[in-house]
């Protein structure tokens, strides 16, 4: 079966699969006044979940990585986690979370066959962890990343949205934590979004400065892998952690993606900030129905854009990154 390629001749191997729009956190730049609830949520159920992952797999996808909202308030979080691992064709399962229940379940979830992990740790200070994610849990999550450490998963990132006038002064304090620790500290530039403008124009602050700084101090560029993404990362030898800039505001940053999104209802988005879903649902209903949806990926990928609009303030159909995962 072909793999799925745009016309700009990118291939696309990984799929960031939403499973709930729901959230327990208030971060600043995503939900400051926490998930707001239409009525009962109808997210993917997981007989739909393994005809989808099914699907992606026959035509490439080789890494999924599961998120939301916050992927492990769903109750079936861990059946997700193992439909997903029983297909031999994905080598790579990740999650993305909050970390709020990460102490409790990592060591179940591990066992269910996730391997990657990535927790959002925005200040390595718990008042300031609470002033920007709404929640009182610093402690919890880095009880929670400790855990998951010594459980063994293969990858711990942490991803830090970098925050003018939080934390863009506490680079010395998160070097200081990857000094002795092996996990690779994320910094995501702050991305605008339908709902978030204001807070973009008040926190945003370019991730170009950090790499400059980081150059001096003796970090070296890794040479690119061709499944990385869009971060680039770095190293130093004194630091048993890597350091990763995403900088969606870049020149060239869209060139090298090779990432697709579901989102927890069901369609498709090409991009993070695509102006529409495209129904996939109709199609999850039988395992004979493989074909078609297989027809409807190709169909749409043609049709995917060279890059986003953020340049321009086009933020598409994302209101929030809750609703799409990121
Ligand atoms: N604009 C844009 N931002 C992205 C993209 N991929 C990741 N990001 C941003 O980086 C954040 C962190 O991503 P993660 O969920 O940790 O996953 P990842 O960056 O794909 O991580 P790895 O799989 O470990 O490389 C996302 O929530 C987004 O904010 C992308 O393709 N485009
Ligand atoms: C939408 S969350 C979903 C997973 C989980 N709830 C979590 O926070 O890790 C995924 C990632 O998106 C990042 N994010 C959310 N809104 C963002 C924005 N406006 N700009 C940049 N990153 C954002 C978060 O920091 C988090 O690392
Ligand atoms: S970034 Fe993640 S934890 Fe924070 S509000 Fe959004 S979905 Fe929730
Ligand atoms: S912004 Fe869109 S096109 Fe660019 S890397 Fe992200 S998903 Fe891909």
């Amino acid at each position: 079966m072909s793999q799925l390629q745009d016309n700009f001749g990118r291939r696309f191997h990984y799929l960031r699969l939403s499973v709930t729009d729901v959230c327990n956190f208030k971060c600043g730049y995503c939900l400051p006044d926490g998930y707001q609830s239409s009525g009962k949520p109808q997210f993917l159920t997981l007989s739909e979940i393994s005809h989808l992952v099914s699907a992606f797999s026959q035509v490439g996808t080789q890494k999924i990585r599961i998120t939301g909202g916050e992927p492990s308030l769903r109750r079936d979080f861990t059946d997700i986690i193992r439909i997903i691992a029983d297909n031999q064709k994905i080598t790579t399962l990740a999650t993305t979370t909050n970390g709020d229940r990460l102490a409790k379940h990592a060591k179940t979830w591990y066992e269910a066959g996730l391997r990657n992990i990535n927790v959002s740790v925005d200040s390595l200070d718990p008042r300031l962890f609470y002033q920007i994610t709404g929640e009182n849990k610093f402690h919890q999550v880095m009880q929670g990343i400790d855990t998951a450490l010594e459980v063994g998963f293969d990858r711990v990132k942490i991803n830090a949205v970098l925050l003018k006038g939080l934390n863009d002064q506490a680079l010395p304090q998160f070097l200081n934590w990857i000094k002795t620790t092996p996990i690779d500290l994320r910094f995501i530039e702050l991305m605008e979004t339908g709902l978030g403008s204001d807070y973009f124009q008040q926190h945003h602050v370019a991730g170009r400065q950090i790499k400059t700084w980081l150059l001096q101090q003796g970090w070296q560029l890794d040479p690119v892998n061709i499944a990385d993404g869009p971060a680039q990362n770095f190293s130093h030898p004194d630091y048993l952690g890597r350091i990763g800039l995403i900088m969606p505001y870049e020149k060239n940053f869209c060139a090298s993606c090779n990432r697709l999104r579901v989102s927890a209802k069901g369609k498709l988005h090409l991009c993070l900030f695509t102006e529409y879903g495209v129904t996939l649902r109709d199609l999850l209903v039988s395992p004979l129905q493989q074909a078609e949806l297989i027809a409807r990926l190709h169909g749409q990928l043609v049709t995917k854009k060279q890059t986003h609009f953020l340049h321009q303030g086009v933020t598409g159909v994302t209101q929030h990154l809750a609703s799409i995962g990121g």
